[in-house]
């Protein structure tokens, strides 16, 4: 069993779902070694939303991508679900959003959340009830048959996120997919996405640079700090789940802002 409770003796505690200790990732460039990652020690927990903050470099995006396999570690170690991440990507246990919607034009909506799934050899009837279903989730009901180009920037981050469910995996990635929107609708969204978090109780890593966006999303925040990349601060938020944009005004919201931006100066010391 791969995942689930460790039972001793009369108390049960649940495993973290992403657990790194001691991580370390050093890319080897033709201008030397660029140590990326040092000394990561973190555990997140089922259900959790988690954000990742940082200045430009601190390894926001190669933290994430070592933990959906797509680079590895050069020491210490990542376990998804109790697997190593090349186990966790090959069991699809994990959604991934991109900064960037990255549909294919030529495609239309349902077409594009529908690929994977084709690729993965899943039958008709069961592609096609689950592209419903996840349109449904991002408020795309009905934009199924439309192209890329006839949604607006926004949509089209929706439809990717959509894309990202259509595995039903417990654990979403997601890497800065709000960052090229306008504030309007990065709001929004943002509002989407913790109903959404709150529907499927999924456990979220999600990189930002936005301080009011993190403190908004996260039930815990990790700020980051430049070269080498490592964690200066970890944030259990003390905000409720239930999170009306309203929340951004209060004194709860604003010191837990302040906590993050403390943070951030502190990692701008070492330049
Ligand atoms: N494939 C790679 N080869 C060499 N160096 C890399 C590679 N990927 C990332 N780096 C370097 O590792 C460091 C961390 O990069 P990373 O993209 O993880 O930072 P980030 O915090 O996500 O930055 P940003 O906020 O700008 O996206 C940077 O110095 C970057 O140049």
């Amino acid at each position: 069993m791969r995942r689930g409770k460790i039972v001793g003796t009369g108390c049960v505690t649940t495993k973290p779902v992403i657990e790194a200790r001691g991580l370390d990732l050093t890319f080897q460039t033709s201008d030397g070694p660029i140590q990326a990652l040092k000394g990561v020690d973190l555990a997140i927990e089922k259900g959790e939303f988690v954000s990742f903050i940082g200045p430009s470099g601190c390894g926001k995006t190669t933290f994430l991508r070592v933990i959906a396999g797509l680079e590895q570690a050069t020491g210490g170690s990542v376990t998804v679900n109790g697997m190593t991440p090349d186990e966790a990507r090959r069991e699809r246990a994990y959604g991934y959003v991109f900064q960037a919607a990255g549909l294919y034009p030529w495609r239309t909506i349902a077409g594009n959340i529908k690929l994977p799934l084709e690729i993965m050899g899943y039958p008709r009837s069961e592609r096609d009830a689950r592209v419903e279903k996840v349109l449904e989730l991002v408020d795309l009901d009905g934009f199924g048959k439309k192209y890329p180009w006839q949604l607006s920037g926004g949509m089209q981050q929706r439809a990717s996120i959509a894309r990202a469910l259509a595995f039903d995996a417990d654990i979403m990635l997601m890497d800065e997919p709000f960052g090229a929107l306008d504030e309007i609708v990065r709001d929004h969204l943002n509002e989407q996405l913790l109903e959404l978090w709150a529907r499927t109780e999924k456990t979220i890593g999600f990189v930002t640079h936005s301080i009011p966006e993190a403190v908004y999303l996260s039930t815990k925040i990790v700020v980051m700090s430049p070269r080498p990349g490592r964690i200066s601060d970890v944030i259990d938020s003390p905000l409720p789940r239930d999170r009306p944009l309203g929340i951004r005004d209060t004194p709860e919201f604003l010191a837990v802002a302040h906590r993050v931006r403390e943070g951030l100066r502190a990692g701008h010391a070492y330049d």
